[in-house]
């Protein structure tokens, strides 16, 4: 990472750290992005006795968490099983990305913690996603490919059907570790490269009925901002919830 990203980074982690009021119950993303909004919500609890907790969306976003000093709960504690299904259980989430498209449609997963993070996101009022400038693309999948998370049994029959829907499918391999990358879950990430995608909707709905397929990095309709950061600037962006 350059140091004018790790800049922008920064700045955009601190913008959403600066969005988090008393009594939140928070979302917390994963990446190197999220990861300067955690230790400055962090500092914000230590300094300001700021009363918030997080619902962390993978181990690494838990270690993080408890370091920086920020409350961390588990879905089972936040009582979903009490409030009305018509009320969000998490105020905020805040995630980085590795596309922003038109309409805020995003391309998440290089951390393959995209399943957690789909899971946090729906569950949350605002959904905000936090990118340095370079994440910004007019068209879905033109640098990024979809990660999708497999059961292991199925990844063969995942990659051919990826395939038929026109990706390229690779499997994950880890860099500092022997083998397929292994999530959060015990499970393989195939990587869909598609160049450019047409109607996300489609492809969402589309990859989620393959068979053997937890779940996948392409988030269509969830996110409610975007602060995007290029130098010392931070650009906020909005976009009303369709649905929900
Ligand atoms: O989706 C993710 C992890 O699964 C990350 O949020 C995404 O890859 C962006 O990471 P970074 O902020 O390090 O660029």
């Amino acid at each position: 990472m350059s140091d004018s990203q790790a800049d922008a980074k920064r700045a955009v982690g601190h913008a959403a750290a600066a969005l988090v009021e008393d009594g939140m119950t928070l979302g917390l993303g994963t990446g190197s992005t999220t990861a300067f909004a955690i230790e400055a919500i962090g500092r914000r609890v230590r300094d300001e006795g700021l009363d918030v907790r997080g619902v962390p969306t993978s181990y690494a976003a838990e270690r993080l968490a408890r370091e920086s000093g920020v409350p961390v709960v588990t879905l089972d504690e936040i009582g979903l099983d009490t409030l009305p299904t018509s009320r969000s259980p998490l105020d905020l989430a805040l995630d980085g990305a590795d596309e922003v498209g038109p309409a805020l449609g995003l391309i998440k997963g290089r951390g393959a913690a995209h399943v957690r993070e789909k899971v946090v996101a729906s569950l949350a009022a605002r959904f905000v996603v936090l990118v340095d400038a370079s994440k910004e693309v007019e068209r879905l999948g033109t640098q990024a490919p979809v990660p999708v998370e497999v059961l292991p049994f199925a990844e063969p029959a995942v990659a051919r059907a990826l395939r038929g829907l026109g990706a390229e499918a690779t499997l994950r391999m880890g860099e500092k570790k022997d083998g397929p990358v292994v999530t959060d879950q015990g499970l393989w990430v195939l990587d869909a490269r598609f160049d450019g995608i047409d109607d996300p909707a489609g492809l969402d709905v589309a990859i989620d009925g393959i068979p053997g397929v937890l779940g996948h990095g392409l988030f269509v309709g969830l996110a409610t901002d975007v602060l995007v950061g290029g130098g010392e600037q931070v650009r906020h962006v909005v976009q009303p919830r369709e649905r929900g």
